[in-house]
């Protein structure tokens, strides 16, 4: 089965139409009443062009007034019916569509929320949830009530017209098979690629834009927001291309449209001209001609509407129809296929490892808010390459906002932060990422394969350095246990990683980044003491020589190793020195310390990993 025809049909073969039509079941005899309303309505529009066009006619030529007065009835009556039929057609209508859609809403969202392994992304499940069902609502109301409708009313008139003169029904006929089956057969074989490709676009493009929203931070971290942006607006560009050219078309098959009633209208008043009908009853039938060509036009717009719905309606079949052999991830154009498929984790642009880069913060002062008390106060230090520096301090203390000016997210409103020398605002956004980089706070993990959203960090990296990152993050073991291995998918937001999984995985992508300037932000948040200890040493130890490490904890355990301590409080240096000095000095380093090491004895000893 091709791509296309997979997506439009259900996944049982069935044409999701008839998927649509059974849910509908329990509400046929409503909708048969709003299609009999619709077909009254047209008919009643009809039949008022035609009785007022008789009315005009014969009254040139002054008859009697008695004769007039059953069509002057008729045509208020008509004028009147056909409003009243059309606001009750539109009420049966929508009381019974609005009924079934929310039944398909529920069982859609029931379906999503059932399902195990990869869920869908929130963009396209959002999609799937809103335009996909309002398909099934369209297909009801646009497509099929109009087209039972504009049937009728054509076979009503033909009927009519052979009363009249037999070989004008017969061009009337043929007028009306152009315009309510031909154009319609054109407008469908032009429109259907595009319309297929449209649905699934605009779930991509939701995607899209979870990701650029929700990812940004990391996206800006790794160099990669111009690439996101760039696959998102090509995206949304052919997606614009495809709406001109539907509407280029649109616009030819209705000026097709205009020509098939005129030319119907001409062949009518000749064949009964020649017949020799009479010359009143030959301007009713011009008038209704153009009448009953403009109805059954309708079907041209209801064959657009049909082909623009049909994928969004596959995608709502597959929800809806109980699931047989196949997984429910194993669907044609789910959005739970992993990034190589298309809409997943755009390389990152980190390229190549930097090599080595001083630092240095010059009397920093970043204030959120004028009047604000500073997050960062006025705060200095040197990190020259290879030096390893821990931040620790309460929470509040603007640790986080330290690593924020460095990689240029946040510009301080005094002094200012260099690299080799440079402004950090002076290094163009796309080379920063090289210089400076690694794991933000509340790293954000991407809908995609454990590899891609490794290479985010460095796109060219080979196996031998996704295992030697993923190992030194503590992550290596579990991805060799995963089937799909590096190419499991994590789940929207990495929800199929536990959050210590996360983590190791969030963090063996800094690591693989290997920027000049590694900036940790609580790098073993999530991880228990033991493995926290292990993960921060072999993240450590990973780091290449020369290249400078900022790590921001609120956990004093493990520091031992580090060159300087800085400890911040409102913004500003209280305490600095080595782990050794600082726990021997009175301050906030020294309290802290003896609260952690008694609340983790504690817990190792509840837990059974006491260390002897
Ligand atoms: N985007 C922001 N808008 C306004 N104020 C902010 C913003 N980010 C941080 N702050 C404020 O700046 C100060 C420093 O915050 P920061 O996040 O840098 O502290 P932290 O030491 O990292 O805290 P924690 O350990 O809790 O993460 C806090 O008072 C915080 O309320």
């Amino acid at each position: 089965m091709s791509a296309t025809r997979a997506a439009t049909t259900g996944r049982l073969g069935r044409a999701p139409e008839v998927t649509v039509l059974r849910l509908a079941r329990p509400y046929l005899r409503r909708l048969v009443g709003a299609g009999l309303l619709a077909a009254a309505t047209e008919f009643a529009a009809l039949a008022l062009m035609a009785t007022a066009t008789w009315l005009l006619m014969a009254a040139a030529g002054q008859p009697p007034l008695d004769r007039l007065t059953v069509a002057i009835v008729a045509v208020r009556a008509l004028a009147v019916s056909r409003g009243v039929l059309r606001y009750t057609e539109r009420l049966a209508g929508h009381d019974a569509v609005l009924r079934l859609v929310t039944d398909v809403r529920a069982r859609v969202f029931g379906t999503l929320a059932a399902r195990r392994g990869a869920p869908p992304r929130t963009g396209d499940a959002l999609s799937r949830l809103v335009s996909d069902v309002e398909a099934v609502q369209d297909l009801l109301l646009r497509v099929l009530v109009p087209g039972a409708a504009a049937g009728t009313v054509g076979l009503l008139a033909v009927g009519l017209t052979a009363l009249v003169s037999p070989p004008a029904a017969l061009a009337l006929a043929a007028g009306l098979l152009v315009a309510g089956v031909g154009l319609p057969a054109l407008a469908t074989a032009l429109t259907r690629r595009a319309g297929a490709e449209m649905a699934p676009l605009r779930g991509a493009l939701a995607a899209d834009a979870v990701d650029l929203t929700h990812g940004a931070a990391d996206l800006a971290a790794f160099g990669a927001t111009a690439e996101a942006l760039d696959t998102a607006g090509r995206r949304a560009r052919r997606l614009a291309r495809l709406e001109r050219r539907l509407a280029a078309l649109g616009f030819a098959v209705d000026a097709l449209g205009v020509l098939v009633a005129g030319l119907t209208t001409g062949a009518v008043v000749v064949v009964a001209l020649r017949a020799d009908v009479d010359g009143v009853l030959v301007g009713v039938l011009a008038v209704g001609t153009l009448a009953a060509v403009e109805i059954a036009l309708a079907l041209v717009g209801a064959a657009r509407q049909w082909t623009g719905l049909r994928s969004g309606l596959a995608r709502v079949a597959q929800l809806v129809t109980p699931i047989s052999t196949a997984g429910p991830d194993a669907e044609p154009g789910d959005a739970a296929r992993p990034a190589a498929a298309g809409s997943g984790v755009v390389a990152g642009g980190a390229g190549p490892a930097a090599g080595a880069v001083e630092v240095r913060f010059e009397k920093v002062t970043v204030r959120y808010r004028a009047g604000a008390p500073a997050a960062l106060d006025g705060f200095s230090l040197d990190l020259p390459p290879g030096r390893r520096i821990a931040v620790v301090g309460p929470s509040g203390a603007g640790k986080s906002t330290l690593a924020a000016v460095l990689t240029g997210a946040v510009r301080p409103d005094t002094g200012r932060v260099t690299l080799d020398g440079r402004d950090v605002s002076g290094h163009p956004p796309e080379e920063l990422p090289r210089a400076v980089g690694g794991l933000l706070a509340e790293a954000y993990v991407f809908h995609a394969t454990v590899r891609d959203n490794l290479l985010l960090g460095r796109p060219d990296a080979d196996e031998t350095a996704l295992v030697a990152a993923t190992t030194a993050a503590g992550l290596v073991d579990w991805v060799r246990s995963q089937p799909d291995g590096w190419d499991t998918v994590v789940g929207e937001e990495g929800a199929q990683l536990s959050g210590g999984q996360r983590q190791r995985l969030a963090l063996a992508r800094a690591l693989l980044a290997t920027p000049g300037v590694l900036v940790l932000d609580e790098p073993t948040e999530g991880l228990d003491p033991v493995a926290a200890d292990e993960v921060l040493a072999s993240a450590l130890a990973a780091t290449p020589a020369g290249h400078s490490v900022l790590l921001i904890t609120h956990r004093l355990s493990g520091l031992g190793g580090l060159d300087e301590i800085v400890v911040l409080d409102a913004g500003r240096v209280v305490q600095r020195g080595r782990h050794a000095d600082l726990v021997a000095a009175d301050g906030w380093y020294r309290d802290q310390w003896v609260l952690q090491q008694a609340a983790e004895h504690g817990y190792l000893a509840l837990s059974g990993q006491g260390r002897p």
